[in-house]
């Protein structure tokens, strides 16, 4: 007897594969899936009912909304019996790291200035997006990466999968959860990454940023220990965070106040956007989603992840673009060394 096909692979059709986005909820209980309609360029986000998915620009108060045909909810036994990987190759053909080492001088000079800190980012790039073959193959792979939130979002002309770390903020009922997440070593060195000052300054720069910027917002902000966060071959410091949200909340407002916090733009954010968009990798790149926001506004819940740890694509062309905070204490060596460490493991399990 041949099995029925499962509710996934009927729903599954060519408008997925052309635009469609999936994000999991932060306690990895529900999995939205959306497929087709279009997306549009908005300043606000819709004052709608209906599940609209957004995707902000880094420099910009500006965003992608996502308006799809189609939302429903999968189980990941589901979605583990749709998405097969299929061998493909994806050689890496180029990278930024040039642009990298000069950014990282430039920074050390601005560092004189109102500058505290500062997340410097390079890429590398692959052969080869194939459409729906690769779409599959990610979201399978984000979907077996064993940490972090599975998430993605894609049209016709650029998109992006991963499974990220970070949770931007979440608000459920009027609580809103967040944390700190920044300060990187290798899984083993835990011990030193607890005791490291330049890493605790980078990290605690993170949880300054976000209590100010939570005080518009939110009230009785309770603030736990700092610990250790794995993800994979990876370890982080992380400081979970929750506050109670204010009644009258502007979700267009916390999400342009809140990103990019400390750990993916720098601190003052101000200064440290103003660094990024002239450095010369704001300058390669003037158009950025990497470590922006993507998330969900529905009903009940309004949920936004940073984009991180993830494979994104342009055309027929696959990038990966990994970061490290830069502090005045920074040693470009060990820098480099923390953004190949995030780079191979993403490069390691997607491609
Ligand atoms: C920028 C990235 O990660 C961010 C930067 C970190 C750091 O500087 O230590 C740690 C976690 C993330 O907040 C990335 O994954 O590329």
């Amino acid at each position: 007897m041949s099995e029925s096909p499962s509710a996934l692979s009927q729903w599954l059709d060519r408008d997925f594969f052309e635009t469609g986005a999936f994000l999991c909820s932060h306690d990895g209980k529900s999995i939205t899936f959306a497929k087709g309609g279009s997306s549009l360029l908005v300043d606000r986000f819709f004052p709608t009912a209906n599940p609209v998915f957004y995707l902000k620009d880094f420099y910009q108060e500006s965003y992608l909304a996502y308006n799809p045909i189609s939302v429903k909810e999968f189980s990941l036994d589901e979605i583990k019996a749709e998405f097969k990987y299929e061998k493909t190759d994806h050689s890496p053909i180029s990278n930024d790291d040039d642009i990298y080492e000069k950014d990282f001088e430039l920074l050390k000079s601005a560092f004189k200035f109102n500058l505290k800190k500062v997340v410097l980012v390079s890429r590398e790039n692959y052969e080869n997006f194939e459409g729906e073959k690769t779409i599959r193959n990610l979201i399978h792979k984000a979907f077996s990466f064993g940490v972090g939130t599975p998430y993605g979002y894609w049209n016709q002309h650029y998109g992006v999968i991963g499974s990220t770390p970070e949770l931007l903020y979440q608000v459920k009922n009027d609580v809103l959860t967040t944390f700190a997440l920044a300060g990187t070593a290798k899984i083993g060195l835990e011990e030193e990454l607890l005791k490291s000052s330049k890493d605790r300054i980078e990290h605690n720069l993170v949880i300054q940023d976000i209590q100010e910027k939570l005080a518009g917002f939110t009230s009785d902000l309770k603030i736990d220990d700092t610990k250790i966060h794995p993800y994979k071959s990876i370890v982080h410091l992380k400081t979970d965070m929750v506050a109670r949200a204010n009644d009258d909340i502007d979700f267009t407002a916390l999400t342009n106040t809140m990103s990019p916090t400390a750990a993916l733009g720098g601190y003052p954010k101000t200064s440290s956007l103003q660094f990024l968009k002239n450095s010369n990798y704001g300058a390669k790149y003037p158009h950025r989603y990497f470590g922006s926001a993507f998330g969900l506004i529905k009903k009940d819940v309004k949920e936004f992840v940073v984009s991180i740890r993830n494979v994104q694509w342009e055309g027929k062309h696959l990038f990966i673009e990994s970061g490290g905070g830069v502090v005045p204490d920074s040693v470009l060596l060990k820098e480099m060394d923390e953004i190949h460490l995030k780079r191979n493991t993403i490069r390691k399990h997607y491609l």
